[in-house]
């Protein structure tokens, strides 16, 4: 039971809980996380370390086996309605327009193709893309591709977006131009954003606060508040002080690997 008084700011509280799968795998143990409303919030850590599971705990698509997942500001249940979540592969249906695409989570809650084509268009011009609503997967980049992606996760009016290395398979500039576009849009919905990430440079680009996690067991180590009120652009993205903050990331996170190893030493 858990009896820590909530920030009233905080939209998500994960408190001490652990993950093991059917096959013994330990994926989280311990893992303290608050989320606030409206900040963007990034979870670093290495590989395997249990960043996904954190993820998809969050959003409901996975229980923990122990611990409490707690929506303070919730009064019922409704909060499915209220998530979006992106994942790596933008998962198109290839034989749908990108229209159909992005109307498919309205269709799900039986919303008729002419009522939802207003916010099915707004969501394309919100990622760039009012211009293609008739192409096609095939016809699309891979960076349009994972904007349709993101424009079907909007489509719904989420409060809280879950990303989970959306932009890893990306090329540099790609990635660059969506990580200020998701900036963009993060501002213009008042969302909150929790994203998933193996890249120091982009969680420190991105974020208000960095959460630092160790694997074996997958945990956080260490967060990282990053000034708000900084401008997040080219000259931030080539300044001394992001170079600093990046050093500052990158040390937590050799940290979290150096715990790691120590924990499998003693094994
Ligand atoms: N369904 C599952 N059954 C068994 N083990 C799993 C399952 N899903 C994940 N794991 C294991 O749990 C651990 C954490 O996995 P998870 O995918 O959450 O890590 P991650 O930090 O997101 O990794 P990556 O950065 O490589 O995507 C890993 O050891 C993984 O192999």
């Amino acid at each position: 039971m858990n009896n820590r008084p909530a920030n009233t700011d905080t939209i998500v509280s994960l408190e001490d809980v652990s993950k093991t799968f059917s096959n013994g795998t330990v994926a989280l143990n311990g893992l303290d996380l608050d989320v606030q409303a409206g900040e963007f919030l990034s979870v670093l850590g290495p590989s395997g370390c249990g960043k996904s599971t954190a993820l998809r705990i969050i959003a409901g698509l996975a229980e923990p086996s122990s611990g409490s997942v707690r929506w303070p500001q919730e009064q019922t249940n409704q909060r499915e309605h209220e998530l979006s979540f992106v994942f790596q592969e933008p998962t198109l249906m290839p034989w749908a327009t990108v229209f159909e695409n992005v109307w498919l989570p309205l269709r799900l809650a039986r919303v008729s193709r002419a009522s939802a084509r207003d916010r099915v268009l707004e969501a394309l011009e919100m990622v760039g893309l009012g211009q293609s609503a008739d192409g096609y997967p095939r016809e699309l980049s891979g960076g349009m591709k994972m904007r349709v992606s993101i424009a079907r996760a909007l489509v719904t009016r989420p409060n809280v977006l879950l990303m989970d290395e959306p932009f890893a398979a990306l090329d540099e500039i790609t990635r660059f131009k969506l990580n200020n576009d998701l900036l963009r849009i993060w501002k213009a919905f008042g969302l909150t954003v929790v994203f998933v990430t193996h890249s120091v440079f982009e969680s420190v680009f991105l974020s208000e606060r960095v959460a630092v996690m160790q694997s074996r067991p997958g945990c956080v180590t260490d967060q990282i508040e990053i000034d708000p009120s900084i401008v997040r652009d080219e000259v931030f993205r080539t300044s001394a002080h992001y170079a600093g903050l990046c050093r500052r990331v990158s040390a937590a996170l050799h940290v979290a690997m150096e715990t790691e190893t120590a924990a499998a030493d003693l094994v």
